[in-house]
């Protein structure tokens, strides 16, 4: 099984990460809050995703890497890979995004005097304490939903991708740098366009019992959330998962398709 698809989607999502932090927690401000946890555990999550995405491809169409432009897989084939490798990734990505969400809702000031101590006093403390008081299964509380919400739209976002690739580029040749950085900013947005109504329900169940409110599952807390706040609920943080989503990605598939590329 090659390998080097895991390393190249270790390295290219920690670059992308490291770009797309501030944007992440633009909406509780202190950019650079939390960083060093997510840097280790995306980069290891998107490794999973680029190893499981290629490995299945390579499968289903046996034309290795080298050759992908030259001869390039049918969109069927391409999205299956897609989406199975958003549904591998999802299980991985589950409690580290679980701390994450936990941590960037966490907005009481730090330590002043006479202020409650925050609950988690960082990504560690943070999962010792779910542990204790939820068990090893709140660890992956929210993890059906993140399975949903990423299984599809991992498929859009390779077939995007994809698409824009081969648009922009003529037959028979490697996409240059400039399409590459396009066509994955493109893709990434149009996975987070779609993503984003589910991504507001997988934050809120993530949240769940801890400010209050109890749903009885996802469909309950979809539907008593379009009753508070309307329909629009679904388009929560679309502009800047949106704004994110283009630098992220596109440095993402760049230091991927290098990496790979100077492997050889
Ligand atoms: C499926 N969903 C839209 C949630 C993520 C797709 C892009 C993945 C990338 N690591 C990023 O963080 O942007």
């Amino acid at each position: 099984m090659p390998a080097e698809e895991f390393v190249a989607g270790w390295v290219s999502g920690a670059l992308g990460l490291v770009l797309g932090h501030p944007f992440d927690t633009i909406k509780v401000l202190g950019f650079f809050k939390g960083m060093s946890f997510p840097i280790a555990s995306i980069a290891l999550v998107n490794s999973v995703l680029f190893g499981v995405y290629s490995n299945v491809l390579l499968a289903l169409t046996t034309t290795p890497h080298q050759e992908r432009w030259t001869h390039p897989p049918v969109y069927m084939d391409v999205f299956i890979a897609g989406c199975l490798g958003g549904f591998v990734q999802a299980y991985c990505l589950a409690p580290f995004d679980l701390i994450k969400v936990r941590l960037q809702n966490q907005t009481e000031p730090r330590a002043q005097l006479g202020s409650p101590r925050p609950r988690y006093r960082g990504p560690l403390h943070c999962m010792t304490s779910i542990l204790q008081n939820e068990g090893p299964q709140g660890l992956f509380r929210g993890s059906g939903t993140l399975m949903l919400r990423d299984t599809p739209t991992l498929g859009i976002y390779f077939v995007s991708y994809e698409w824009l690739c081969r648009y922009y580029t003529p037959k028979d040749q490697n996409p240059n740098s400039a399409t590459v950085l396009v066509a994955g900013g493109c893709a990434g947005i149009a996975s987070w366009v779609t993503a984003t109504p589910l991504d507001v329900i997988k934050c809120r169940m993530q949240m769940d019992g801890l400010k209050g409110r109890v749903y009885h599952g996802l469909l309950d807390c979809m539907v008593s959330s379009v009753q508070q706040e309307g329909p629009q609920v679904f388009f929560r943080g679309l502009i800047i998962n949106s704004a994110r989503a283009f630098p992220v990605n596109a440095v993402t598939f760049l230091s991927y398709e290098y990496l790979l590329r100077w492997w050889g």
